[in-house]
């Protein structure tokens, strides 16, 4: 993985974490281009990464194995468009936009070996965990190149049908938010509990990460994790049977059911294949 060259079109946050993760996985920071439109964020991924960055994002691709799309859903038929007679056959584009379909990235690029990917931010922390989908078009080769990349910063899955894409972004692309959600409720509950604001943050925060590592690492299902903290009429009881009461599953699987349906949504509003 460390010899492909990578240039990533648009080097906003998602970008940031995946370049992040690959140079603390060993990749050259001199296997790294970027093209990005602001001067600030060019100069301050050159002082403090050492990639080579462009204004131009043919420029980019010069030299690329990997072309990988990192810009808005919104603006990606356009960048597609311009960049697409700069593309050479035998380079794997990876798109991360969510709800962009492979064939309108195909159609757009003029180009057949596409993977459409949704990663998520924690892949700065080399903790990201990827859906990837790869078109008919893409070689095997190609398949593990692209592993290879989301691999060095988490891990990564890759789903049967593209339309599973969808529920992908609105578990875990999306999914980092809701747990941060959840810390920022945690933490504005402890200070109206009369905790200062620090200790409440600091009581959630490592809260939170004492109970992912448990998830993670133990041998037993969470919901079996789960009652060994609750004591028959204990407190954690009485929280559980008010999340309960007040509708907490069917309220995490609407809003999981929204991120899917917009993901799905993007593809009809912009797709064009
Ligand atoms: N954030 C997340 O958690 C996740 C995001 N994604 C996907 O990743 C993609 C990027 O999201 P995110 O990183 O959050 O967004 P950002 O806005 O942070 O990054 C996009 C970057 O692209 C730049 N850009 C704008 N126009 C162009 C252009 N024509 N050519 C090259 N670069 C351009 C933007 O610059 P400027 O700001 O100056 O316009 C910006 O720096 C999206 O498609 C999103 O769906 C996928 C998984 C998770
Ligand atoms: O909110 C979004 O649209 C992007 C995709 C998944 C996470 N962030």
């Amino acid at each position: 993985m460390n010899n492909l060259h990578i240039a990533f079109i648009g080097a906003g946050n998602m970008a940031a974490s995946l370049i992040g993760g690959l140079l603390a996985k060993g990749m050259p920071a001199t296997h790294i281009h970027a093209s990005e439109p602001s001067a600030e964020r060019r100069d301050q991924l050159e002082r403090d990464l050492g990639i080579h960055t462009h204004t131009d994002n043919a420029a980019a691709c010069a030299d690329a194995d990997v072309v990988l799309l990192a810009v808005k859903p919104q603006i990606m038929r356009e960048v597609c468009l311009a960049l697409a007679p700069a593309l050479k056959p035998g380079q794997l584009v990876i798109s991360i936009a969510a709800g962009i379909n492979c064939a309108s990235l195909q159609q757009w690029l003029g180009h057949l070996p596409v993977v459409r990917c949704m990663p998520n931010t924690p892949a700065l922390l080399q903790q990201g965990i990827s859906g990837l989908y790869a078109a008919a078009q893409v070689s095997e080769i190609q398949r593990q190149q692209a592993a290879a990349i989301l691999d060095a910063v988490g891990s990564s899955v890759w789903v049967p049908q593209e339309q599973l894409l969808d529920a992908v972004t609105a578990v875990s692309g999306s999914g980092p938010a809701y747990f941060f959600l959840l810390i920022e409720a945690m933490t504005e509950a402890g200070v109206r509990l009369g905790l200062d604001a620090d200790t409440a943050t600091e009581l959630a925060r490592q809260t939170a990460l004492g109970a992912a590592q448990m998830a993670c690492q133990s041998d037993v299902d969470v919901a079996t994790l789960r009652a060994r903290v609750t004591s028959p009429q204990g407190t954690t009881d009485a929280a559980i049977r008010s999340f309960e009461a007040d509708g907490f599953r069917p309220m995490v699987e609407r809003a999981l059911q929204a991120a899917a349906d917009r993901s799905a949504g993007l593809a009809r509003e912009l797709g064009g294949g």
